[in-house]
């Protein structure tokens, strides 16, 4: 067993609503014991500076550039990490002595998997001086050198987490991200990973929904429950190629585009963007190594009860469930970041991140940068 260490993970996800904070205690390996969380909402004025930063980054060619004003953005984004890293430890009354390291994912602001190229913006030599502890960073970028598509990194949290399901949950069993992207991590009976991003999550129906309201995000799908599945549609996103072949890829927020405004009601395209969250995970499932008998569902839209009932009658038909990841035991908010907790762990003692099932990497490669505390 490796040491064990108290880690602080810290996920600002493609949704950018805010930052997530968790609190692990583990070797990096067989053992995880899950410790407080909270979540940080970035407002209105924040999220339209990340959304800007998205643009910004566009021009980008080597990862290192930080086009315009993005070198701002990048401090700024670090800076409102160590104010959520002192919150936490306040409300935990904890000191940063008493955390052994800090996983920080940053911000995607651009992610070109086909030309080698992943830009999360986060300074974390800043971040450490700032919070007093160690801190890893940029841990996808050696998964590209080594021919990783660098996302999705969380299947190795997913398989320590595989673990300790009920037994009413044993393998096959599939977790599914449901964020901005939707990712989905396969464990099979004989503790084979398979995983890949499954298609657009919430990030359509965020930007529909403030398209037409200025609202985030549809609360509760409650727009959603009042419209249609319009097929036509559905089509249009399901018939994408990316869906079409058996072929791992990751997703840029980018890659998929909301309808155009006028082009059908906010309602119905609520309904049919929920439609399409849900159908195309199942539809990738298609492509694992056996049928999954249980959707084990984190991220926010296991908070969208449309998404969720239609995730549920379309897995029932190929005889599996889908649940949330609480009724698990887990917490389906938390779980990333406690990802970026357990992946800095393991990146301290030089363990894999990545394997040629997760990213497709050539081999099972380490990843991520140390940065010292000031
Ligand atoms: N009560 C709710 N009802 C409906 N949708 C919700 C609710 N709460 C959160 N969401 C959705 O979840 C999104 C945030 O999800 P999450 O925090 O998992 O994304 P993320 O981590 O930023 O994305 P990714 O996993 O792609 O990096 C929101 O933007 C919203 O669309
Ligand atoms: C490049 C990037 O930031 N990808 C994210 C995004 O959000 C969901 C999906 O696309 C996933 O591939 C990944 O994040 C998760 C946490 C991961 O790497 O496991």
């Amino acid at each position: 067993m490796g040491r064990v260490r108290t880690a602080i993970g810290l996920m600002s996800g493609t949704s950018m609503d805010g930052i997530d904070v968790a609190l692990l205690r583990t070797d990096g390996a067989d053992l995880v014991e899950r410790g407080p969380s909270l979540y940080v909402p970035y407002d209105n004025a924040l999220r339209g500076r990340w959304k800007r930063a998205l643009e910004t980054a566009k021009t980008i060619r080597e990862r290192r550039e930080r086009p315009g004003d993005l070198a701002d953005a990048e401090q700024a984004l670090t800076l409102c990490h160590a104010a959520a890293v002192k919150s936490f430890l306040l409300r935990n009354r904890l000191s940063p002595e008493d955390v052994d390291v800090i996983g920080f994912h940053g911000q995607t602001v651009l992610h070109r998997p086909d030309e080698g190229l992943t830009v999360q913006i986060g300074d974390g030599p800043l971040l450490a001086e700032e919070t007093g502890i160690d801190v890893v960073y940029d841990m996808r970028a050696n998964d590209m050198v080594h021919g990783g598509q660098g996302a999705p990194l969380i299947p190795i949290y997913h398989a320590a987490l595989s673990a300790n399901l009920p037994e009413e949950f044993a393998a096959p069993v599939v977790f599914v991200n449901i964020g901005g992207i939707s990712n989905l991590t396969y464990v099979g009976e004989d503790g084979v990973l398979s995983a890949f991003d499954s298609g657009p999550g919430n990030m359509l129906i965020d930007q529909w929904i403030e398209a037409h309201t200025g609202h985030a995000y549809d609360r509760n799908g409650e727009t959603a429950a009042r419209g249609s599945v319009v097929p036509a549609l559905s089509h249009r996103y399901l018939g994408s190629p990316f869906f079409s072949g058996n072929l791992r890829r990751s997703l840029d927020r980018s890659d998929f585009r909301p309808p155009v405004k006028g082009e059908v009601s906010i309602e119905d395209g609520a309904r049919t963007l929920a439609h399409v969250t849900a159908a195309s995970i199942v539809k990738l499932s298609d492509y694992l190594p056996q049928a999954p008998r249980t959707y084990v569902v984190c991220g926010g839209g296991r908070l969208n009860p449309v998404i969720m009932a239609e995730f549920a009658e379309l897995a029932a038909r190929d005889g599996a469930r889908v649940i949330a990841a609480e009724s698990a035991g887990f917490d389906g908010g938390s779980m990333e970041a406690e990802a970026w907790a357990y992946l800095a762990v393991r990146s301290l003692d030089g363990l894999p991140l990545t394997f040629p099932g997760t990213t497709g990497v050539r081999e099972a490669v380490s990843g991520g940068a140390l940065a010292r505390r000031g």
